[in-house]
């Protein structure tokens, strides 16, 4: 029998959240989603970082209203998550502000979020690529709203399952698209978030803690937000600034893109993208410092991390049909 991280170490801890912070909107959230939990804390305010009874009940708390007239920017919302992301945002009465680059798919994504409820939709086309763009849609926020809530980075541009193969300008052009933007975004967006408290949320992976084979460009990207997003979070709470920072640790989710680079080689099967997005969007909501979604496969990786890596690198490679993978062509002048 194949051993594989998920069948031998199928347990999930659930992640402390750490509401040491939580806004005024977030209070309404709290409040309603607590009521529909029946906690009962002894906890209240939660001091952050303890396994807080309040916060715990309302990880499994159902979907609520928390997010009702809030202003929010879904970065990637054309297709797969960011897709998903938009529509549940839509059913609890948000406003979104969505973007990628393919406009029909946006103006689609738009008409159904307004059918869905959403309290406006709008969406701005563009790339990534240029951190002009990724400031251009921050001003489309403030000049249309004045203000904002969440700003939910989640965008990817293409990378290839493969063995790398010395292409640096494809690092290069992925570092801006998966990582720059990201910080741009940030950093145009902190003045408006600062004065909602509102949240800041990263969508990254399994692969930006733990690098696998045929990543390496996608994986560096991912460990590059870890960084920068973790240091920022410690400086804002050193401020007394009262913005959260969620970093999102997906594992395999069935998105077309994904399934489409990886099926051939990854054994396990992917996690539902619909309840991916509303886990992201309740842990930026509730001011996780991380989610580990499915938690049932990315906790028990986290752990072996840790304490066991080479076991952990072996159970990683065994888990891939290597022989499927199809070396593609180096790029030209690239010496190898
Ligand atoms: N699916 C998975 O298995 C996993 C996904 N994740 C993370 O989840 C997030 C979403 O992934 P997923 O939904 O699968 O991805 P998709 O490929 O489905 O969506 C990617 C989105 O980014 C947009 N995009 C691509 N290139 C650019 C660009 N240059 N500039 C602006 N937007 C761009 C795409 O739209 P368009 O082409 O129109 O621009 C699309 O809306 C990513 O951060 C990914 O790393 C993490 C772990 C696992
Ligand atoms: C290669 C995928 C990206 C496909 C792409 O380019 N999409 C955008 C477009 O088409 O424009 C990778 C996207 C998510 C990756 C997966 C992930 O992050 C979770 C796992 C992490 C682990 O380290 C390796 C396997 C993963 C399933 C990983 C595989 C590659 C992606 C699907």
């Amino acid at each position: 029998m194949q051993l594989t991280a998920v069948n031998i170490y199928s347990f999930s801890l659930s992640t402390p959240a750490n509401c040491r912070a939580a806004p005024r909107w977030a209070g309404a959230w709290l409040g309603a989603a607590a009521a529909a939990a029946s906690c009962g804390s002894t906890e209240e305010p939660c001091t952050g970082g303890v396994w807080c009874r309040l916060c715990t009940a309302l990880s499994s708390a159902s979907p609520p209203e928390m997010l009702r007239g809030k202003r929010v920017i879904v970065t990637g919302a054309s297709s797969g998550i960011g897709e998903q992301m938009a529509y549940h945002l839509a059913r609890m009465g948000a406003h979104v502000l969505l973007t990628a680059r393919t406009e029909a798919k946006l103006q689609k994504v738009v008409d159904k979020c307004l059918d869905l409820g959403a309290a406006s939709a709008r969406y701005v086309s563009g790339s990534m690529e240029s951190t002009a763009f990724a400031e251009e849609v921050v001003k489309e926020a403030e000049n249309t709203w004045g203000g904002l809530d969440m700003l939910i980075l989640n965008h990817i541009g293409h990378s290839f399952f493969d063995f790398f193969n010395g292409d640096v300008d494809h690092v290069r052009k992925l570092m801006e698209t998966n990582f720059l933007s990201y910080v741009a975004m940030t950093v145009s967006a902190l003045p408006m978030l600062k004065e909602s408290e509102g949240s800041i949320v990263v969508v990254s992976s399994v692969s930006g803690k733990v690098a696998s084979p045929f990543t390496a460009p996608y994986s560096a990207t991912k460990f590059a937000l870890e960084g920068f997003f973790s240091s920022l979070r410690h400086e804002l709470i050193i401020e007394n600034v009262n913005v959260s920072v969620t970093l999102c640790i997906l594992g395999y989710i069935n998105t077309e893109s994904a399934v489409r680079a990886v099926s051939h080689v990854i054994k396990e099967a992917p996690a539902p993208k619909e309840e991916c997005a509303l886990e992201i969007i309740r842990s930026g909501a509730l001011r996780q410092r991380e989610l580990h979604y499915p938690a049932s496969t990315v906790t028990p990786i986290l752990l072996l991390r840790d304490f066991a890596p080479e076991f952990l690198d072996g159970l990683i490679r065994s888990n891939m049909r290597v022989e499927n993978i199809k070396r593609a062509p180096p790029p030209q002048g690239s010496g190898h």
